[in-house]
């Protein structure tokens, strides 16, 4: 069976009410992921009409957008052209106009309806005031940054029924530009150029190899030398990744890189396959689930190199005893790996986390930088990835320079002078439950970074979300039983949430790490997980979006705050900057969401997923946020005990990843079904077959569940919000009661 252990992990954070539960005794894959986000018509771009001088202006502006461009800008941070602004990904700008003596004055300029209410996870790309950001569903925007009028916006129409491929939310990390060409990819896997001046589409390729399998995208295309470079997610349900490099200009397929071995019966695709392979079960049974690695999101490049580097997913299944029963590091799981730009060939590969166990994906967005090891000048690559380490490697080589960890972790004491971990053996533990820290979401996860090279300071934002892994002897039984929403290959991520809640705490934090002395200078703390990227500047600011729905400007020396703004829904994207006619401009896009976000709600406000723009002494009002009403728990539907345990693994396959368990989380940008009303329940057939929001993200189960399975299910719904149900206090005996344990 398929698990996604992300809804009830992150279900932790505000409650261990589960533990009382009879609830999941584990967790299967049910990422169908119901959403409402606005219908937006398919596959169309809408256009404003657009006068012939601005058309001509956007024509200008977007086709001079090249190398020479890109590598122009970096020196004066004029436009944001590519996502983490420069090749190297450092996210810093070198604009001071808005600094630290004059912050406080920063106000509201315009902002933009992006029509989403799931999550927002892309920085805005700016160039000569012409804005170009994707919401949820790969929609893509393109802005006006002078007014935040519309220009146009693309739809590429993936069907909103499959939600369900992905894991962590239909989200987009955003867009390409690239001689008047966007690049952006589609959900489905379909990578799709459009003409930068209409919003019209120019090409688009079907990424995937095999539609067999989960395969989906969620991060945003890089352009190198030409070539538009993306990868794809899919490993936590069966995929085996790669990376495929495209023609800008004509969409043909000029390369691609396998991240992990094949099918073992036939000829390894390159020498890195047939290096890889060594490291895998001879008796090839990875290969069934696809093995994984998926690069589902960091990519940078060295100009000067030549070398394109990359960070590489978890495997799948998680647990390595399932893919890989001999053991070995299962290359190039979890690894930065560095690529020819030209050719795609494999040219070195660290590997942060070697024979991967706990999805510890080293896809976390890396910077290239230039700094002084022990004194001496080295090209090295700045990375965080999940497994909570900070690693300096270098770049010209792969060689491993340091690594230490930057929150608490309890997988490996450390890493030796070659570069690997000194793991705990407590963390493959056959039958011991684990609480892995980091959990599965990582101590930190996709949310970019920044690198000033001013105050030396990496801004990184950390997190930590328990989870409980069972012993993978309980997982062997489960991995036999039957899969019954087989969409896909029917795997699973290979690890079962175990009924004890983890004793370690949630936290969100904004760490400012030094990567020469390895170790932190300050941080600020959250009242929760899952806060935004950041931006960092010559004005010596850190900018940051919070889960409680804030963006705030920090002192990036010190760590004072300087300012803050509410943004009505939680901030999880990074911000950009830029300049239109000589004035400094900070934009974000804001929307909850992503993993934490789909079940679990942080913010006491709600708004559709929004840009904002600020500007220093601007004054446009803020929109007007609704409050979060969680509404009452469900209560009134009619139903018979004995239907709850099957109801429960019903519900944990098919409704769990996108709807949390019932009562005990509180929604996030999906819904939670213990607080909807009675009648929604009582009728749950309807929504659950052909029923109305099916283009908003909720599949249709004809043909996969049963109308008795879905008055288990309702059993399973209406027996949690019971259990959960505060007794009603006795008042008489409680005022002289002893103390309770
Ligand atoms: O293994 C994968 O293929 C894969 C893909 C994705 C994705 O594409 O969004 C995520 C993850 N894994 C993952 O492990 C994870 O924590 C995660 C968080 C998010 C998000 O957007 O919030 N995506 C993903
Ligand atoms: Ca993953």
């Amino acid at each position: 069976m398929m698990r996604s252990p992300y809804a009830a992990s992150a279900r932790r954070f505000f409650s261990d009410t589960a533990a009382r539960l009879s609830g999941p005794p584990h967790l299967t894959r049910a990422a169908v992921a119901i959403g409402f986000s606005l219908a937006i018509s398919g596959g169309v771009a809408v256009a404003q009409k657009m006068d012939k001088g601005s058309a001509d202006h956007i024509k200008a502006a977007t086709s001079a957008v090249d190398a020479n461009f890109v590598k122009a800008n970096t020196s004066t941070s004029k436009d944001w052209p590519t996502i983490g602004l420069d090749y190297a990904e450092t996210r810093f700008s070198k604009l001071n106009q808005i600094n630290t003596g004059n912050v406080k004055n920063l106000g509201l300029k315009w902002t933009y309806n992006l029509e989403s209410v799931r999550g927002i996870e892309a920085t805005p790309l700016v160039v000569d005031g012409i804005m170009y950001v994707s919401a949820s569903w790969s929609v893509v925007h393109a802005i006006d940054a002078r007014t935040g009028k519309r220009i146009w916006s693309y739809d590429p129409g993936v069907n909103r029924e499959i939600g369900y491929k992905g894991c962590c939310d239909v989200v987009n990390r955003g867009v390409a530009l690239y001689k008047g060409k966007i690049f952006v990819g589609a959900y489905d896997g379909r990578l799709v150029a459009i003409d930068a001046v209409t919003g019209k589409k120019i090409w688009e390729k079907d990424t995937v190899i095999d539609h067999s399998h989960s395969y989906t995208i969620t991060g945003a295309p890089r352009v190198v030398k030409g070539k538009v470079l993306i990868g794809n997610g899919g490993a936590e349900y069966g995929a085996r990744g790669y990376l495929t490099a495209y023609d800008a200009e004509t969409g043909e397929q000029a390369w691609r890189w396998f991240v992990v071995p094949g099918d073992p019966s036939k000829p390894f695709e390159d020498e890195s396959m047939e290096k890889a392979a060594k490291t895998w079960d001879p008796s090839g049974k990875w290969w069934v689930n696809g093995g994984g690695g998926t690069p589902w999101d960091t990519m940078t490049y060295d100009p000067d190199l030549n070398l394109v580097y990359i960070g590489t997913g978890n495997g799948s299944p998680w647990n390595r005893n399932l893919r890989s029963p001999a053991g070995g590091d299962n290359l190039y799981l979890a690894s930065l790996v560095a690529l020819n730009a030209d050719t795609g060939k494999y040219v070195w590969h660290y590997q942060e986390t070697p024979g991967d166990n706990w999805d510890y994906t080293s896809t976390q967005p890396m910077i290239l930088a230039d700094i002084k090891v022990d004194g001496r000048p080295r090209k090295v690559i700045l990375h965080a990835p999940k497994n909570g380490f900070f690693f300096v490697i270098d770049r010209t080589n792969g060689k491993f320079i340091s690594a230490k960890n930057f929150v608490d972790v309890n997988w490996a004491t450390g890493f030796d002078a070659d570069g690997r971990p000194m793991e705990v053996t407590a963390a493959r533990s056959p039958d011991q439950s684990f609480d892995s820290i980091p959990g599965p979401f990582g101590a930190h996860n996709w949310h970019p970074m920044s690198y000033n090279p001013q105050t030396g300071l990496v801004y990184l934002p950390a997190h930590g979300v328990p989870l409980n892994l069972t012993g993978e002897k309980t997982l062997t039984q489960n991995a036999a039983a039957p899969f019954k929403f087989g969409a896909t290959t029917g795997w699973n991520v290979g690890f079962t949430l175990n009924a004890a809640p983890p004793k370690n705490l949630p936290f969100g934090r904004l760490i400012a790490w030094d990567p020469v002395k390895q170790k932190e200078a300050w941080h600020q703390e959250y009242v929760a997980p899952w806060n935004g990227g950041t931006l960092t500047t010559a004005g010596n600011l850190v900018f940051q979006g919070t889960a409680d729905a804030r963006f705030i400007a920090y002192n990036a020396t010190t760590g004072e705050k300087l300012w803050e703004t509410p943004t009505g829904t939680g901030a999880v994207a990074a911000a950009s900057t830029y300049l239109i006619d000589g004035v400094q401009y900070v934009s974000i896009a804001v929307g909850w969401g992503g993993v934490f976000g789909i079940t679990q709600h942080v913010a006491d406000k709600e708004a559709p997923g929004t840009v904002y723009t600020f500007a220093v002494g601007a004054k446009a009002p803020l929109p007007e946020f609704t409050k979060y009403q969680l509404g009452n728990l469900l209560a009134g539907v009619k139903y018979d005990p004995k239907d709850v345990p099957e109801g429960t693994a019903l519900y944990v396959e098919a409704c769990a990843t996108c709807h949390g368990v019932p009562g005990v989380d509180k929604g996030g940008n999906v819904k939670n079904l213990g607080y909807v009303s009675t009648e929604t329940i009582a009728n749950l057939k309807d929504m659950v077959f052909k029923g109305p929001f099916t283009d908003k993200g909720m599949p249709d189960f004809t043909g996969k569940l049963t109308e008795a399975d879905v008055v288990k299910i309702q059993a399973f719904i209406q027996g949690t919000a019971d259990a959960v149900r505060p007794k009603p206090a006795e008042p008489d005996k409680k005022a002289d009661a002893a103390p309770q344990k």
